[in-house]
């Protein structure tokens, strides 16, 4: 029986919302005591003295590239940047190749996650046939083959009598239909977030309506359907206000922001440096304020990262050719601490809430505690570490980022999965 005493850390309980020092004792897999001066004859003891530890955190949206896409990443190398990341647990969205629209590759994706993951990774579906926006996929068969959740994420259903379909199926599967928002006309040939910055670029503009009509489509037909939809990297002011209004009427949206949007405005686009380009695009400071406010009040439930890794040689083309997305594990807690809790805009607990618990709920996995008898998956943390972005040391095939060089502060010092440690800084 193995056995791990970590001792001297102080604990991060995002669903009491408390902080507090405490020793925790992991027998096999299970964290199976907390308390002060915890002892152990047999336990492998680990002092985390100066350091906070909280339930491993929870990735609800990243791309893993597999199977088809191997040489963007691989399952092996996507969780291995997860877990430098602190993530324990990650939802893999179904944009390979084939798109996972169906039982047999919803098990042959989890069975290569399970042989190959570092981590543990749950399964999107998709919500129509190759994400075509026409036809349902086999929503029944792949929540029974073990997915998580649906969504078309990378393209965008424009059809609502479809959306209204799968919001009524995913109701009866209890599973959460997750809304890549964007009006495929609006958005056009766009490249940019439409505003001052595309003006001067000359860059094509995506207007925010874009993102906005498709949010309010798709609260609509949650409410008129009672089905749980979740918006996923929302960016807009627009956006932001119709969530806390639609959960103001009692309609059950949930939303998630990303890094990069809390952070950077499309006054990075200037560079032409296609590290920038993602989609949704960065937004204005008004919208990045929006953000900011909602995820305070807590219209915005969920960080995510939205781990989008590409190839060098896709990225180092002109703007326009350039493919849509940042590579964001191995940066996410370091904006998150650096950006929102050490200004001040979220505390440490509600900021570690909504990479933990929050996500846990909305996808019904049972993570994002920590406590006694909880499988031990758990992220030690250090709040003082001030580092700088190097993507050239990133784990992840991906190194598409706008945060080359940036200065952050805190960093994963231990990742923690089923009781094994499966990254240490050491
Ligand atoms: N976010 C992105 O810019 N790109 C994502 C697709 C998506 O999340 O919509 C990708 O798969 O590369
Ligand atoms: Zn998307
Ligand atoms: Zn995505």
């Amino acid at each position: 029986m193995s056995k791990l005493l970590l001792k001297n850390g102080v604990v991060i309980n995002p669903v009491k919302q408390t902080k507090k020092k405490e020793d925790i004792l992991i027998e096999d897999n299970k964290i199976v005591k907390l308390g002060s001066n915890l002892k152990s004859e047999t336990a492998q003891v680990i002092d985390i003295a100066g350091k906070i530890i909280t339930p491993g955190l929870v990735d609800m949206h990243v791309h893993l590239r597999e199977p088809g896409f191997e040489y963007k990443e691989t399952i092996k190398t996507g969780t291995k940047a997860a877990a430098k990341g602190g993530f324990t647990t990650v939802a893999a969205m179904p944009n390979t190749n084939p798109v996972i629209d169906k039982e047999s590759l919803v098990k042959s994706v989890l069975a290569t996650a399970k042989k190959e993951g570092v981590v543990n990774v749950c399964q999107l579906g998709a919500i129509t046939k190759e994400s075509k926006g026409t036809e349902l996929a086999e929503i029944g068969r792949m929540k029974q083959a073990g997915v998580v959740g649906i969504s078309d994420d990378g393209n965008s259903i424009m059809n609502a009598e479809v959306m209204r379909l799968a919001l009524k199926y995913a109701k009866d599967f209890n599973l959460p239909v997750i809304s890549h928002c964007e009006d495929d006309n609006l958005a056009g040939e766009g490249v940019v977030h439409e505003g001052y910055y595309s003006t001067i670029t000359g860059l094509n503009p995506i207007p925010a309506s874009a993102e906005d009509v498709m949010v309010a489509r798709d609260i609509y037909l949650a409410k008129e359907t009672n089905s749980k939809v979740h918006i996923a990297h929302i960016s807009t002011k627009g956006s932001v206000k119709l969530v806390r209004q639609a959960k103001e009427r009692g309609v059950k949206v949930t939303c998630e922001v990303t890094p990069h949007h809390f952070t950077l405005t499309d006054a990075e686009i200037t560079s032409f440096a296609t590290a920038t380009k993602v989609n949704p695009p960065l937004r204005s400071q008004e919208d990045v304020e929006a953000i900011k406010e909602g995820l305070q009040d807590g219209t915005i439930d969920v960080i995510a990262t939205d781990h989008a890794p590409h190839a060098i040689e896709e990225k180092d083309v002109e703007y326009d050719y350039a493919p849509f997305g940042i590579s964001g594990l191995e940066t996410a807690l370091g904006l998150v601490l650096t950006e929102l809790v050490k200004p001040g805009v979220l505390s440490l607990e509600e900021a570690i809430a909504k990479v933990t618990i929050q996500p846990a709920q909305i996808l019904g996995l049972n993570k994002g505690r920590l406590e006694v008898g909880e499988v031990a998956d758990l992220t030690v943390i250090d709040l003082e570490d001030q580092w700088q972005v190097n993507p050239t040391k990133f784990l992840s095939k991906g190194q598409n980022t706008p945060f080359a060089g940036y200065k952050l502060q805190g960093k994963t010092v231990m990742t923690i999965v089923d009781g094994e440690v499966v990254y240490s800084i050491n």
